[in-house]
């Protein structure tokens, strides 16, 4: 029914050359959720189903605070996009929910978490994945999570994106210093300086042990000598 719904803004679209906005930069094709008057609906999805799941898988990335959404339909395929170029969401967590129809190929591929510092950096192997699309399975992943979509050879892919967002975990990054928790390479960095501030720490410690020890050999010997 939503796939129709897509299908029938496209042609009129098509048919009246109204200019209208896509879902984002990246994308030809595609109808926002919320200009069909959704958008109720797609706060009851985010806050009813959502939120208790990524309050549990993501809540570094204010999982637990998601206050509002931006849905969309995109399509792939014939006359359609043909793949999406690796990116990642403007979206705290992100729910990707296979429409349809008929097609191969399409699947995602994912890179690894990183923050805005970050973006280009190398991924590791474990980060390595793709996930094949399957109608009426979804994806509910961390909007930071890298990812693109590899390009759908045969058919028509139709997918429902939810970008939920946290007005409050937003404002919070504005004063984030330096490392962000849940960046993979930040969380490296700050790991190597952790082992970097205990090896100075023991150093130091040493040190002064080397130093009682020298300044008991003084007196040992001053002892000795009267
Ligand atoms: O093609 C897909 O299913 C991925 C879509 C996506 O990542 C997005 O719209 O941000
Ligand atoms: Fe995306």
């Amino acid at each position: 029914m939503l796939v129709d719904e897509a299908e029938n803004f496209e042609n009129w679209v098509r048919e009246t050359g109204t200019r209208i906005l896509r879902p984002n930069t990246m994308n030809a094709y595609g109808s926002v959720l919320d200009d069909f008057g959704m958008e109720r609906m797609l706060d009851k999805l985010m806050k009813d189903y959502i939120l208790p799941m990524s309050t549990i898988f993501f809540p570094e990335v204010g999982g637990a605070t998601l206050d509002y959404h931006h849905g969309y339909v995109v399509e792939y395929g014939t006359n359609r996009d043909d793949h999406l170029d690796f990116h990642v969401d403007d979206s705290e967590v992100t729910l990707n929910v296979c429409l349809g129809e008929l097609f191969t190929s399409g699947e995602m591929f994912f890179r690894g978490v990183r923050c805005d510092k970050h973006l280009d950096s190398e991924s590791e192997s474990g980060e390595i994945y793709n996930y094949s699309q399957v109608p009426g399975r979804a994806v509910l992943h961390c909007g930071y999570h890298r990812h693109g979509a590899l390009s759908t050879t045969s058919g028509h892919r139709a997918n429902m994106l939810l970008w939920c967002r946290s007005s409050v975990f937003r404002e919070m990054r504005k004063y984030e210093r330096n490392a962000s928790s849940w960046c993979r390479v930040c969380q490296k960095k700050r790991k190597k300086s952790n082992v970097v501030l205990l090896y100075n720490v023991l150093l130091h410690r040493l040190i002064q042990v080397v130093h009682v020890f020298h300044r008991l050999n003084l007196a040992v010997h001053e002892m000795l000598k009267s």
